[in-house]
């Protein structure tokens, strides 16, 4: 990680854990907002705004999907990282289907964040939106990147959907209080648990979850909140593309697959026929990624499996 603005060799590469060996996710710090009007200082304007991903994240992806699903593909050019992280962390290169930096000529991710903020303190995480003109980070949080995709663009996206609608708004955000601690984030907390309480909790949390969502689509509704996608979509499919490939086994999340859930299955599947929603989605960045946590995987050894072909792989 960063501290001061210099790349510090003392990091590690899993994120911080409580005082019960429970997983915690730092906080993000660029918080700035694009506006149509350009109030905020950052207009919304064709060709300024760029998108650093990693395919194997599940918060990049969301993002990702957002800029696809907002038509916004013309205006927001994207750079995405090679699949595992390296001492210095996520590194651009060579790797099918990764990038050069060819905007910044980073090697590195981090060397943005010092760019941004010369004495910036913290991990260097995807995803992140920059700004072309001003050189510098709107911002690294990926539930504001959507918001902002979805609402910040005025009449440059396509405005057909809508991800936050007014109507929804206290559906989804109850929804996403739930999905986010207990499965979105559950998962991690079940992977990098290191003591068996902590794990034996976070793994409860996903299996409750996955449980309640399933018996909310017994109404035979296609998205969570009815027959309209919204970002609660978006934040729950993420989740449940990496489930069988990484978390089942690797993240030890095994009492049943996602596969093993007839309407999430079903729910995965009709989220993957979404027009541009397949694009976002790379099964060998996923499991190269997650397989080289060598925390987790100490020989760096990549599944062969799982058989991803009843969803089109
Ligand atoms: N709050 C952030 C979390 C992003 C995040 O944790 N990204 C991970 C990859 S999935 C990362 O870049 N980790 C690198 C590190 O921790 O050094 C968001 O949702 O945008």
């Amino acid at each position: 990680m960063l501290v001061n603005g210099k790349w510090s060799t003392e990091w590690h590469p899993v994120q911080a854990t409580d005082k019960q060996g429970g997983f915690v996710r730092q906080t993000s710090s660029f918080r700035h907002w694009i506006t149509p009007d350009g109030d905020s200082g950052f207009a919304a304007e064709p060709d300024r705004y760029h998108l650093y991903v990693a395919l194997i994240c599940p918060w990049a992806s969301r993002a990702l999907i957002a800029r696809k699903l907002k038509g916004l593909e013309h205006l927001i050019s994207v750079s995405v990282v090679e699949p595992q992280l390296y001492d210095q962390g996520w590194r651009f290169g060579d790797f099918p289907g990764a990038d050069r930096d060819t905007l910044n000529q980073a090697e590195y991710l981090h060397e943005l964040y010092t760019r941004a903020d010369a004495r910036y303190t913290g991990r260097a995480t995807v995803p992140v939106l920059w700004d072309k003109k001003t050189a510098t980070i709107v911002n690294n949080e990926s539930a504001d990147i959507v918001r902002m995709f979805n609402s910040g663009f005025g009449a440059l996206a396509d405005n057909h959907i809508d991800l936050y609608p007014h109507a929804l708004r206290e559906e989804i955000d109850a929804l996403n209080e739930t999905i986010y601690p207990r499965l979105n984030n559950g998962v991690y907390r079940a992977g990098f648990a290191t003591t068996q309480i902590s794990y034996q909790q976070a793994f409860n949390d996903v299996f409750t979850q996955l449980n309640e969502l399933e018996l909310l689509l017994q109404d035979g509704r296609t998205f969570l909140l009815g027959e309209r996608l919204t970002e609660a979509d978006i934040r729950l499919f993420v989740t449940l593309i990496r489930f069988d490939v990484a978390y089942h086994a690797l993240f030890k999340c095994n009492l049943r697959r996602l596969r093993d859930y007839p309407l999430l299955d079903r729910y995965l599947k009709s989220m993957l026929a979404v027009s541009g929603v397949r694009d976002t989605v790379s099964i060998d960045h996923i499991k190269q990624g997650y397989y080289s946590i060598k925390a987790l995987n100490p020989n760096g050894i990549i599944p062969a499996g799982p058989d991803m072909s009843a969803y089109g792989w």
